[in-house]
C-alpha cells in the first residue's frame, strides 16, 4: 500500500499521521530521529528519543522561547511540556503531575532534570531553595545510580519529586519520595556492571589521609566492587563527581560529621565484603577486628553477634543481607536528610495558597537473561504505569465518547490488566504467594517458584 504523504516527511504530532498504525508511528519517529529531531507529540504526550549526544536545544534562549506558549505552537520539546505543567498549575491553580516512563536508558532521568531546570528558571527567583532542589540530584544519583549494561547512569530506584510553589509561582520547596532501591547491587553486580557510583567516587576522590583512617585502597581490591569485572566507566569522572557530591551535600546541609559517618559506613561495607569465612568463629573475630575499632562504628557486641550465623555459605549470606540492610537504610536516611533541607510543610490554613508539580521518574522495564525478584518488582511497577496510561488514553476516553453518544469506532488496544491481576491484584496473586513463602524459615527461590507454578497450574485447570 502506498505510504500516506504525511509519512514521507514526518509530522510533529502523530495524531496528524495518515498511517496511524505501528509501522507508521515507528517510521515517523525514525525519520525525525535521522533528522536530529528527538521530540514528537501524540496529543499532549511527548515522545523523546534518546539522542546520546548533547544537542544545543536546552539553552536559556530555549527556556525563554517556550515560556508561555500553547502546547503545539512551537516544535515539540520537553520544555513545552514543563511550561504547560507550570501554566496549568499557576493560572488554573491546579496541582499537576508529569509521568515519565520508558525502558532503562531511554532518557527518563535526563528529562526529569530538564523539566526541573525549566521550572527553576521560570519560577525565576534564583533562590537558595531552588539551588538546593537542583543539587539534591547529584546526591541521589551518587547513592542510587550505577553503571549497567544498558545505561552508564542507571537509576536503581524510583523517585517522585513533588515541587511546591507559592501563590506567586516561585519554588518554595520540594519533597522526594523514593521507591524500591535495588539493594542486591551492593553485594553483587552482573558482568560489565558496577556498584553504586558513590563507592568508586570516594575511592578516587577522597583525600589520602582520610582514606588511610578508613583503611581504604582502590576499587579493584574489593569484592563488592569487582563482581561485574568493571570498576571504571567511560565518560564518568569519579574524582570530579566526588567533589561535586561533597559540595552538594554541603548545600543540602549535611554536617561534616554526618558526611564522615556516611563515608565510614560505606568503608565498613567494603571491608565487610572482603571477609572470607573458613569456620564459624572467624566471622565474629574478623568483624570485630576490621570494623569495630578501626571505623569506630559504634556497634555493640550484641549487634555484631547477629552476624555470626552458621557455616561458610550461611555466614556469607547473612553478611550480604547485613550489608544490603545497612545500605538500604542509609539511602532512606539520605533522602530524609535531603527532604529536611528542601521541604517546608504548608501550614494548615495556608494550604490553598500552595500548588505543586509532581515528577515521577521510575526505573524502566528490564529484561535480562536472568531476572531477579527486583526485576519482577520493577516490571510490575511499569505494568502498573502502563495500565494508568491505558485507562486514561483508551478506556476513559472511549467511555466518555459512548456516554455522550458520539459516533465512535471502537479501538482495539492491548490491555495489561490480566497481567496485573495475576501478579498482584487478585486475592491470591504471585506476589502474595512469594510473600507467604518467604515467611517460612530457609525458604528458597525455588520453593517460591514451585508454589507459584502450582498456583498457575491450578488457575489454568479452572
Ligand atoms: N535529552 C538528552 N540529551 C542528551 N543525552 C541524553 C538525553 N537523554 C538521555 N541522554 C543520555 O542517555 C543516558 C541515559 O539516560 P537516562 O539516565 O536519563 O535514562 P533512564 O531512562 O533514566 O534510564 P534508567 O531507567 O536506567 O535510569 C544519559 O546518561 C545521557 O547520556
Amino acid at each position: 500500500r502506498p505510504m500516506h504523504p504525511t509519512s514521507v516527511e514526518g509530522v510533529d504530532d502523530m495524531i496528524c499521521l495518515g498511517d496511524l498504525n505501528e509501522a507508521g508511528l515507528l517510521r515517523n519517529l525514525l525519520v525525525r530521529h535521522r533528522g536530529g529531531i528527538i521530540y514528537t507529540y501524540t496529543g499532549s504526550i511527548l515522545m523523546a528519543m534518546n539522542p546520546y549526544q548533547l544537542l544545543p536545544i536546552y539553552t536559556a534562549e530555549h527556556v525563554h522561547l517556550y515560556r508561555n506558549r500553547r502546547l503545539g505552537e512551537l516544535p515539540p520539546h520537553v520544555f513545552a511540556i514543563a511550561d504547560s505543567c507550570y501554566y496549568n498549575m499557576y493560572r488554573n491553580q491546579r496541582d499537576q503531575c508529569c509521568i515519565i516512563s520508558g525502558e532503562s536508558g531511554a532518557g527518563k532521568t535526563e528529562s526529569t532534570k530538564l523539566i526541573l531546570q525549566f521550572l527553576a528558571a521560570v519560577s525565576g527567583q534564583h533562590s537558595w531553595i531552588e539551588q538546593q532542589v537542583l543539587e539534591a540530584n547529584p546526591i541521589l544519583e551518587a547513592f542510587g545510580n550505577a553503571k549497567t549494561i544498558r545505561n552508564d547512569n542507571s537509576s536503581r530506584f524510583g523517585k517522585y519529586i513533588d515541587i511546591n510553589f507559592n501563590k506567586a509561582g516561585a519554588i518554595e520547596g520540594a519533597r522526594v519520595e523514593q521507591y524500591l532501591l535495588e539493594k542486591s547491587r551492593v553485594c553483587h553486580q552482573m558482568p560489565e556492571e558496577r556498584n553504586y557510583h558513590i563507592f568508586y567516587c570516594i575511592l578516587l576522590g577522597m583525600p589520602a589521609e582520610q582514606k588511610k583512617i578508613l583503611s581504604l585502597g582502590s576499587a579493584t581490591e574489593y569484592n563488592y566492587l569487582t563482581m561485574g569485572n568493571c570498576t571504571s566507566c567511560d565518560g564518568r569522572d569519579d574524582t570530579a563527581d566526588y567533589n561535586h557530591i561533597r559540595s552538594a551535600m554541603k548545600i543540602l546541609t549535611f554536617r561534616e560529621k554526618e558526611t564522615w559517618e556516611i563515608f565510614k559506613l560505606l568503608a565498613a561495607l567494603l571491608h565487610l565484603g572482603n571477609m572470607n569465612f573458613k569456620g564459624e568463629s572467624l566471622v565474629l573475630a574478623e568483624v570485630i577486628k576490621v570494623l569495630w575499632p578501626t571505623l569506630n562504628l559504634g556497634l555493640r557486641e550484641i549487634d555484631i553477634y547477629c552476624l555470626h550465623i552458621g557455616f561458610r555459605k550461611q555466614a556469607a549470606d547473612s553478611r550480604d543481607a547485613f550489608a544490603k540492610a545497612i545500605y538500604g537504610r542509609l539511602f532512606v536516611w539520605i533522602v530524609g536528610k535531603i527532604n529536611s533541607a528542601i521541604y517546608k510543610a504548608p501550614s494548615g490554613n495556608d494550604r490553598n495558597s500552595h500548588r505543586s508539580i509532581g515528577l515521577l521518574d521510575i526505573f524502566g522495564f528490564e529484561n535480562f537473561d536472568i531476572n531477579s525478584f527486583e526485576q519482577l518488582c520493577i516490571n510490575f511497577a511499569n505494568e502498573q504505569l502502563q495500565q494508568f496510561f491505558v485507562k486514561h488514553i483508551f478506556k476513559q476516553e472511549q467511555e466518555e465518547y459512548m456516554l455522550e453518544n458520539i459516533p465512535w469506532k471502537h479501538m482495539a488496544f492491548s490491555d495489561n490488566q490480566c497481567t496485573l491481576d495475576l501478579l498482584a491484584i487478585k486475592p491470591l496473586n504471585m506476589l502474595a504467594l512469594i510473600d507467604e513463602e518467604s515467611h517460612f524459615p530457609k525458604v528458597t527461590a525455588l520453593a517460591s517458584a514451585s508454589q507459584a507454578h502450582l498456583y498457575l497450574e491450578e488457575k489454568n485447570r479452572n
